[in-house]
């Protein structure tokens, strides 16, 4: 039986509001999700006991059941054991490329890759809206991560609707290699500083999900306004993240200092990115905030913003 290797791209997060709180204890979002060229390589190979196994060339990373791609193959185990009792076990091997804890879904793309991967190794032809019902199961950012893009994301960050693909902008991104920023941190204390703001009626979250969806930064990616999507980038995140960690802050301001579209951090953090015309510029970006912050803790990163998901390598 063959084995897959599959490409699983990391995300930066374009627009992030924070619009309510939920029954269930997550918070109501409407987000922009972009994928990026930056990402990790994901093996799937078949063993012929009926057990999973994860390894990770990443320190931080852990093999075990907590690991995020194994949960993914653990919930196909259980949809579908007819598959694991025709087909074996499963070998699962990242080579880790993404940061970790980065607020890049690292985790998050590689159960995406390990729900395709697995559906292509058990022959289920699993419909694209399956595969996000399963992903959506595991974690809020993994059903994005299975189809990628430019997509509007609202709910927990599980409803999407593709926008069109802005895949000839580059992007330079940094992180402080020991700074992790907590995700069920970051939104709980949100939600105290900021849940008098929330929207608390059904027919107000729809109509402030409604102004999102026809809202600037939308138009700007419909019309491919790069200098639009620039100045509208947002992340509600950044009001908990940027006063208690001042380096992120002071990073986000080396990015703002150059001539880049816009600069913003991704997700709960601590990573900041930047958009910029070209590779070039990206590159260039990289250079002149590492010389100005000269901080050995700082890593750099370029990438392209990319149309796809998860792909077969
Ligand atoms: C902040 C974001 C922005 O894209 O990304 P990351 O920084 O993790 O990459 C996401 O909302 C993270 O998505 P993901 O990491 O998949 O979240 P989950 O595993 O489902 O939830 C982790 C924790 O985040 C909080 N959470 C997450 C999503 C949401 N809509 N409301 C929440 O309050 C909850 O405390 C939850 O326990
Ligand atoms: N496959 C995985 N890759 C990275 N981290 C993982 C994975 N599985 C579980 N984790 C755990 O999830 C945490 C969040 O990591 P990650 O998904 O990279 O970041 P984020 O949620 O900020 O996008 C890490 O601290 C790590 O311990």
């Amino acid at each position: 039986m063959r084995s897959y290797s599959l490409i699983a791209p990391a995300k930066i997060n374009l627009y992030l509001e924070i619009i309510g709180d939920r029954p269930d204890g997550y918070h109501e979002l409407a987000m922009v999700l972009q994928s990026i060229s930056l990402a990790d390589k994901v093996d799937i190979r078949p063993i012929e006991i009926d057990t999973i196994f994860v390894q990770c060339n990443h320190a931080a990373v852990p093999n075990d059941q907590t690991n995020l791609a194994y949960r993914a193959a653990a919930l196909m185990a259980q949809q579908f054991p007819e598959a694991m009792a025709q087909y074996g076990g499963v070998e699962i091997t990242i080579d880790k490329q993404i940061p970790v804890a980065a607020g890049l879904a690292g985790g998050s793309t590689d159960a995406a890759a390990v729900l395709v991967g697995l559906d292509l190794l058990w022959k289920l032809g699993l419909t694209q809206g399956e595969l996000e019902d399963l992903a959506a199961q595991i974690g809020s950012d993994i059903p994005f991560c299975i189809k990628g893009g430019t997509a509007l994301a609202t709910g927990r960050g599980e409803v999407l609707s593709p926008l069109v693909n802005l895949d000839n902008l580059s992007v330079v991104l940094a992180k402080y290699r020991s700074l992790a920023i907590s995700t069920p941190w970051a939104y709980k204390t949100y939600r105290t500083q900021f849940g008098d703001t929330y929207v608390r009626k059904a027919e107000d979250l729809q109509s402030r999900r409604q102004r999102v969806h026809s809202g600037g930064i939308v138009s700007a990616i419909m019309q491919r306004d790069r200098a639009k999507i620039g100045q509208l980038l947002h992340n509600d995140l950044e009001k908990v993240a940027l006063p208690e960690y001042p380096e992120v802050l002071q990073l986000r301001e080396a990015f703002a200092s150059q001539n880049v579209l816009g600069t913003m951090m991704s997700g709960s953090g601590p990573t900041v990115f930047a958009l910029t015309e070209s590779e070039r510029q990206a590159l260039e970006v990289a250079e002149t905030v590492r010389n100005q912050l000269a901080n050995p803790d700082l890593d750099f990163w370029t990438a392209q913003l990319s149309s796809t998901g998860i792909t077969l390598a």
